[in-house]
């Protein structure tokens, strides 16, 4: 299975212009042949969140017409990053995938909101988990600092994720714990981590690229750099289950003392 990831910059707060980049880059992983494509997160208006309620689309409507069209046109799994979705409650971080027939076969809220980036005054957190299942396995989804919550991210291997997709808009400053985090995520899950970072700045960042595509080992078999790009590795899901054999955590945990 070939993976795509999209590391791109994002206009901010402008959702149009946003769009016309997001069609180029399925168009460019459908070239590169990747059967996966994955985008960053709220990759429609940026941190634009004094403006968020203006700019988000209303129940995901629009995007979700817009990508369910992109993946049935290129034939291509589409991870959509996330968006900012508005409903009557309020505005969430909402992650989407879209599967290659064009079904949206998730919506995934964004858990942890990020105090640091002022997401509490302005976002909703989420309440589900981030599970679906794609190519007949089962999967998650996961959005930037969810990922300093390891008991989150365990329990969705628990549950049966062999991949974890992970949209973000991490700041270079601290792209060490970026790359330190996903790495520990895949070694003590034994899964494929997937996750796809936004390059640029906006006015109070600059945002870190180095998306990486990580082996249930915990090796790193493709990394970005600071520069938009598409990000490719071929996967084998079955990888997951041959560390699984040889180092067997899932049947060693203990959770009756944890
Ligand atoms: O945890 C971090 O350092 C970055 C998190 C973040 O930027 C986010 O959740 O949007």
């Amino acid at each position: 299975m070939k993976i795509g990831l999209a590391q791109m910059d994002i206009s901010f707060g402008r959702p149009d212009e946003n769009k016309k980049q997001v069609q180029k880059w399925v168009e460019k992983a459908d070239e590169a042949g990747c059967d996966i494509v994955v985008f960053p997160e709220l990759w429609t208006t940026g941190y634009d969140l004094t403006r968020i309620s203006e700019i988000a689309d209303e129940d995901a409507k629009d995007i979700s017409g817009f990508l369910s069209e992109l993946s049935s046109k290129y034939s291509i799994h589409i991870i959509g990053g996330s968006i900012a979705k508005k409903t009557e409650d309020g505005v969430s971080n909402t992650l989407l995938v879209a599967e290659n027939s064009g079904n949206i076969i998730k919506e995934y809220d964004k858990l942890h909101l990020f105090k640091l980036m002022d997401e509490h005054h302005y976002l909703l957190p989420g309440k589900e988990d981030g599970l679906f299942t794609l190519m007949d396995t089962v999967m998650a989804g996961m959005i930037c600092y969810d990922i300093r919550f390891p008991e989150w991210f365990r329990r969705h291997v628990v549950e049966g994720a062999k991949a974890v997709f992970v949209v973000a808009q991490w700041p270079a400053e601290r792209i060490s714990h970026w790359k330190t985090l996903l790495t520990a995520r895949a070694i003590e899950n034994q899964c494929f981590v997937i996750a796809c970072n936004r390059t640029g700045s906006d006015p109070k960042n600059e945002f870190g690229g180095h998306s990486l595509i990580i082996n249930p080992w915990g090796d790193i078999i493709a990394e970005g750099t600071l520069e938009e790009e598409l990000i490719t590795a071929d996967i084998d899901l079955n990888e997951a289950a041959e560390v699984r054999k040889k180092i067997p955590i899932f049947q060693d945990r203990r959770p009756e003392f944890y």
